[in-house]
């Protein structure tokens, strides 16, 4: 069995568009998109897990919302179980510390952009709302 890993992603959307991130070449999924956010650790709500690696990652505060998708996606290294959410930015502007490159874009850019697998599911709601 492989292991589970509990992660979550925060769809943050300004004046309609939506924030995407690059990983680094060191990391699992090297060089792929993603949105921000990470494992949930032990005894954290998705919603406080998410404010906080979005503190952690983009120095800025989100509010979190309505969850957007779930899907469990097999990896080499682990199922990912992952929750993404609408997340409204409430203080600061996102900076890059982890990630290589942010981009905004509009729905129609996001499938232009090379994704980490498990992210694919929220990718087609936002491109079908
Ligand atoms: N944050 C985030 N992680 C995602 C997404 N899609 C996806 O497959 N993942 C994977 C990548 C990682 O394996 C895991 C998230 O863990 P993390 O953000 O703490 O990753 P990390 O690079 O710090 O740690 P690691 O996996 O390299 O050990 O979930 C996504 O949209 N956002």
């Amino acid at each position: 069995m492989k292991k589970d890993i509990n992660v979550v992603g925060a769809v943050i959307i300004e004046k309609n568009k939506i924030l995407c991130a690059q990983r680094g070449p060191d990391k699992t999924l090297p060089y792929k998109w993603e949105f921000p956010g990470g494992k949930i650790e032990q005894g954290e709500d998705p919603q406080e897990a998410l404010t906080r690696e979005i503190e952690e990652e983009m120095k800025c505060k989100v509010e979190v919302g309505e969850r957007v998708e779930h899907t469990v996606h097999e990896y080499e290294f682990g199922m990912v179980h992952l929750s993404t959410y609408y997340c409204k930015l409430i203080a600061g502007k996102p900076e890059l510390t982890e990630h290589i490159q942010i981009k905004w874009l509009e729905r129609e850019e996001i499938l232009s952009l090379d994704w980490a697998p498990a992210d694919i599911p929220t990718i087609t709601k936002l491109i079908g709302t």
